[in-house]
């Protein structure tokens, strides 16, 4: 297998506060990997942290063989990494259509109309709403557009950071049928998120994250089982 990503020793400080310690994990070409861990753990500064933001205190971050921990966003994001941000932040003013040419900006229009078509294809509600504001849509709808646009960029790894935030659980359901979709596509996926279960459930293999520190990894299916894991993340299901 190629490795596509990989977080070496990686450290983060917010001034006093350390968010990442000594932080490594890899994701290899074609996998689903998730990252669990309880709300402030220290997950989406890790996603962050890929577009240097906050920039790491030590360590490295690998991409196809090049340590990207200093290079800016945009870098970043025209060399095939897309992420669908905690929160979604789509355009709320602007169309589904409006907000899925948003995702093309770091390859250029070449292949919008193409990769759009493709989305409404992987997305159909969002077909049906292609001309509606995203303000006026629902939060599973808002969430669908938010990945939607992160894949108009043709990426190589896309990250979702808990793309379940805040959604009713048959919603929830739908995405993640929608990300089993997308993988099935050959789409590499880093999964940040605190549903456990569908987590665990939809990944090859996954990362418990404590307290700014991996604490366990394993297949999703050893995870499932695990009885910390279990205890701490699945309501002792
Ligand atoms: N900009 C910041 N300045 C200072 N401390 C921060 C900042 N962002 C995050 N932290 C702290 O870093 C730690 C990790 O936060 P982070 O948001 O990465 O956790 P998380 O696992 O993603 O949680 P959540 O699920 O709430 O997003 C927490 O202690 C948090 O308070």
């Amino acid at each position: 297998m190629t490795t596509l990503m990989q977080f070496k020793d990686v450290d983060v400080h917010y001034g006093p506060i350390q968010a990442l310690k000594k932080v490594s994990l890899t994701v290899d070409e074609g996998e689903i990997v998730t990252l669990i861990g309880a709300n402030g753990a220290g997950k989406s500064t890790l996603l962050m942290s890929i577009f240097g933001q906050p920039r790491i205190s030590s360590g490295e971050i690998i991409y196809r063989g090049e340590d990207i921990s200093q290079k800016s966003a945009h870098y970043v994001a025209s060399h095939g990494l897309a992420q669908s941000p905690e929160g979604r932040r789509i355009f709320p003013g602007m169309t589904v259509e409006e907000n899925l040419l948003m995702g093309t900006i770091p390859i250029g229009m070449d292949h919008a109309e193409e990769d759009m078509q493709r989305m409404f294809e992987l997305f159909p509600r969002l077909l049906e709403r292609r001309n509606q504001r995203a303000s006026t849509m629902s939060g599973g709808e808002q969430q669908m557009l938010a990945i939607a646009r992160a894949l108009m960029s043709r990426p190589k790894l896309l990250l979702l950071d808990e793309p379940s935030l805040g959604l009713a659980p048959i919603i929830v359901k739908q995405i993640f049928q929608i990300l089993e979709d997308v993988a099935s596509t050959g789409m590499t996926i880093f999964l940040v998120e605190q549903n456990a279960n569908h987590a665990l459930k939809l990944a090859n293999r996954g990362y418990v994250m404590v307290n700014g520190e991996i604490r366990l990894t394993g297949t999703g299916a050893e995870l499932l089982v695990n009885p910390e894991v279990r205890d701490a993340y699945l309501g002792g299901h």
